[in-house]
């Protein structure tokens, strides 16, 4: 790999690293290295899930990104047949270091006291509920964005941020997947924020129109781009008519219900028999594994902390989403980045 490909790899593990170091954190709160320990001997992950009162959905995907880093070991059970169960975990060197007489309480007192602590904690995960950060004050996670109201010098750098992404996402879909804008006269970018992804898709492929579709209050902070429309609504409630329908980063800050109430609005507003929706997300790839595995997996412990029900999904569980929404078919390109590349028809 050469100096710049290793540093587009690397820069994630800075990018990410809080996240890591939270849910280190939060698993030693749970207990789960010290349930292990009395445990002495491999633990299936409804054991794990009953030992640290942990919801197996959340703790599942927790486990999935400790085993990635070498904290904890997966192993088959082969005396099982094709079930969840078939696997258990079991201790490694590094994570028997993080029980509460060993290293335990030196990682706690680095994230500070309780009340001040960002990210994932043993509460929220325990009630099963979800973290929501970002929805602090939503009383369920069907309502807008509501970042103004929990503090607004966060919610500048929040803009900026997504801005950055989106610059550095585009980027890699214009690069790596061209072919996928052949023959769109109309895209819409469906939570587009401020344009800037759509802004850069009409200039690289001129026979483009685009719109730039988000929340009100997102399109009255847009500043004009050219050939492209702004356009505010709710894609709850409807997503304005195109050929196309991108949703890059979207689906992940979403239950799988509340993203198929999404997909089913994104495809009515697409022609039936031409139209198509591009979803720009990561996909966790729980078989096989490459350069950006492990940023992909810290990526879903962020989500895990920041929103209520939102998660990374793995290819089958995008193909599940799919059809239920009712798309006839899909495919997936992958990108040199973190996120992937589904076309769905319906
Ligand atoms: N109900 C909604 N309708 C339309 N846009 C929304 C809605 N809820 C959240 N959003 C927007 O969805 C975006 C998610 S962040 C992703 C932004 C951009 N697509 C990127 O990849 O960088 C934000 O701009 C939100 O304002
Ligand atoms: C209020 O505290 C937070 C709110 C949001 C996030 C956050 C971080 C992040 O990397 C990310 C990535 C993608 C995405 O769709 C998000 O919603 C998102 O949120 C962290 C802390």
């Amino acid at each position: 790999m050469d100096e710049e490909a290793r540093a587009n790899v690397e820069i994630w593990k800075y990018a990410l690293g809080f996240a890591a170091m939270g849910v280190v954190k939060c698993v030693i709160e749970l207990g789960l290295p010290d349930a292990m320990e009395i445990h002495d001997g491999p633990m299936t992950l409804s054991q794990l899930s009953a030992a640290v009162g942990c919801p197996a959905g959340s703790l599942h995907r927790i486990m999935r990104f400790l085993t990635h880093n070498g904290i904890f070991k997966k192993e088959l059970n082969l005396s099982k047949s094709q079930d969840p169960e078939t696997f258990y975990y079991s201790q490694t060197a590094l994570s028997r270091l993080l029980t509460r007489d060993k290293m335990g309480p030196f990682v706690l007192v680095q994230a500070g006291p309780p009340s001040q602590s960002a990210g994932l904690t043993a509460k929220d995960l325990k009630s099963g509920k979800g973290s929501g950060v970002k929805h602090i004050n939503a009383p369920s996670e069907d309502i807008f964005w509501n970042m103004f109201e929990v503090d607004p010098a966060f919610y500048k750098l929040f803009q900026q941020f997504l801005a950055c992404h989106a610059k550095m996402a585009t980027t890699a879909v214009i690069n790596y997947c061209p072919k996928a804008f052949e023959g769109i006269r109309c895209l819409v970018d469906v939570g587009g924020h401020k344009g800037m992804a759509i802004g850069m898709l009409v200039k690289a492929f001129p026979w483009i129109r685009g719109i730039n579709f988000d929340l009100p209050n997102v399109i009255a902070g847009a500043s004009p781009i050219d050939g492209v429309e702004h356009v505010s609504g709710n894609m709850f409630e409807s997503v304005p008519k195109a050929d196309a329908v991108m949703l890059m980063w979207i689906l992940h800050d979403w239950s799988d219900d509340l993203c198929i109430d999404i997909l089913k609005k994104c495809k009515e507003a697409i022609p039936a028999d031409k139209g198509k929706v591009i979803i720009v997300d990561a996909i966790i790839d729980e078989e096989g594994c490459d350069e950006y595995t492990g940023a992909r997996l810290a990526m879903d412990m962020t989500i895990m902390s920041a929103t209520v029900k939102g998660k990374e999904r793995t290819d089958k569980e995008w193909a599940q989403l799919l059809n239920i929404a009712g798309f006839s078919r899909h495919t997936i390109k992958h990108l040199k980045a973190i996120e992937s590349v589904i076309e769905a028809y319906p």
